[in-house]
């Protein structure tokens, strides 16, 4: 099989956090995507897809994003912050990287592909999402970097497969060149 190279963009905000005490403690708020259509489709993930022959992968998460739900995001602000590999049925299938951003202008939009939606990092819907999310998603949003890999077993297509295992390494920035 082929291996896929495909990125994931989470773009961040700050917000005030409402709670009228008169602090000034932000929440921060993370734009996930509800997939209207193709893989993972009626889960919430980042704007993301597959790269485009000659297309970097920081060029590929900001195309994704632009086309997705309509944000530019500012190539400079753009983080690295995970190198995902998922394997299905001992297979390497799609090699992810993942990015985060709090440089970006525009308000997102719904398109075809997606509908955008502020989250609270603390109340991200990991129910609503690829199994292995909860594992690293987390870290991701509070500002770590991780490699992992996610073993799936049994079908074809990865969304219909199960989820079986995973090995996971944090604070690996040193070891990402692009
Ligand atoms: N959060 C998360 N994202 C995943 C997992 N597995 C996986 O492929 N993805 C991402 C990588 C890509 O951004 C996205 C799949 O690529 P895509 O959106 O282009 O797929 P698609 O089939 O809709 O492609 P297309 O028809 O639009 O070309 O899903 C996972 O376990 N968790």
């Amino acid at each position: 099989m082929v291996e896929t190279e495909a990125t994931l963009c989470f773009p961040l905000r700050s917000r005030d956090d409402g709670s009228g005490d008169g602090d000034d403690a932000e929440a921060d708020e993370v734009l996930l995507i509800e997939k209207r259509r193709g893989l993972g489709e009626g889960w919430y993930n980042g704007p993301g897809g597959k790269l485009e022959p000659g297309e970097t992968p920081r060029e590929c998460a900001i195309r994704e994003t632009r086309e997705e739900v309509g944000l530019a995001v500012d190539p400079e602000g753009l983080e690295k912050a995970g190198e995902l590999t998922f394997l299905l049925d001992g297979d390497p299938h799609t090699f992810c990287h993942v990015y985060r951003t709090r440089s970006f202008s525009g308000e997102p939009t719904v398109t075809e592909e997606a509908r955008p939606e502020w989250v609270p990092v603390d109340d991200v819907p990991y129910d609503q999402m690829w199994e292995d999310d909860r594992l690293w998603l987390p870290g991701v949003l509070e500002g770590r970097t991780v490699a992992g890999e996610f073993r799936f077993e049994g079908g074809r297509p990865l969304d219909e497969a199960a989820f079986v295992d995973h090995d996971l390494e944090w604070d690996v920035a040193g070891r990402f060149d692009r």
